[in-house]
């Protein structure tokens, strides 16, 4: 379960609250108009940002002031965050060792195994800049299944690629979250996804990260702000 306890962030004007639980393993949709919030409550989530008040909790253990790299949680960002000078194998062995010392035989075994499951196989020896988009977003796909954390976090994570191939990859993303059991946190600013991919929808609108809804419940009777939104 991941809750958030009576959140209240607040920078500059900007404030936001969040007090709801999810279960672990759900995929959820962060929706919601441009600028409410949707990034900040992944931020707070993840650890890059700090509430002023409330909780952060995961299993029931407070992870309020955990630094993201110590949370439960791997982050997939629409940068994909790869480095340009690595070349695949060594990109997703920082997964494994941070440090970026040489991985083992093992740890080779497993990206190596991480690039087969997104379709990658072949490539180990490419840097990201030899990549199509949709090879870079499997790559960081990779990535997030080498860290295999509970939690998988997406912020706009395939908004370049076109409509069919972000399907596809909205597909990779719940097959390997389902392979990790884990509980996905997707935002969007697209009603198709968050339809098509998650159980519960999170609105975040007017200074409020509301509790997750069941989505198509959401969708087939919308509230103010959500129809606001979708302009409907
Ligand atoms: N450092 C900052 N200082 C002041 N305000 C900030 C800062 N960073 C972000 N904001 C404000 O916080 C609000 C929430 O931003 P956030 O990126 O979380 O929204 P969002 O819902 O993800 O938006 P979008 O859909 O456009 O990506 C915005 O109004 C933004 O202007």
């Amino acid at each position: 379960m991941l809750t958030l306890e009576a959140v209240e962030f607040e920078t500059g004007r900007f404030r936001l609250a969040a007090d709801f639980a999810v279960a672990a393993g759900r995929r959820v949709a962060v929706v919601g108009p441009s600028g409410a919030g949707k990034s900040t409550l992944l931020d707070l989530v993840a650890g890059f940002r700090m509430p002023a008040s409330g909780r952060v909790l995961w299993q029931g253990r407070d992870i309020t002031h955990d630094p993201p790299n110590r949370r439960p949680i791997a982050m997939l960002f629409q940068e994909n965050n790869m480095f340009p000078h690595l070349d695949l194998v060594r990109n997703l062995g920082l997964a494994l060792r941070p440090d970026g010392g040489a991985l083992r035989r093992k740890e080779l075994g497993a990206v190596e195994t991480a690039l087969t499951r997104v379709g990658l196989a072949g490539m180990e020896d490419r840097r990201p800049g030899a990549l199509s988009g949709g090879q870079q977003s499997r790559a960081a796909l990779a990535r997030v299944l080498l860290q295999a954390r509970p939690v998988i976090a997406l912020d706009e994570p395939f908004a370049a690629l076109g409509p069919a191939l972000k399907r596809e990859m909205l597909t990779l993303v719940r097959d390997v979250a389902q392979d990790l059991g884990a509980l996905v946190l997707l935002v969007s600013h697209d009603p198709g996804d968050a339809r098509g991919f998650a159980q519960d929808t999170v609105l975040v609108a007017d200074g409020t990260a509301q509790p997750p809804v069941e989505t198509e419940a959401l969708f087939s009777d919308p509230p103010d702000a959500l129809r606001a939104y979708l302009g409907t």
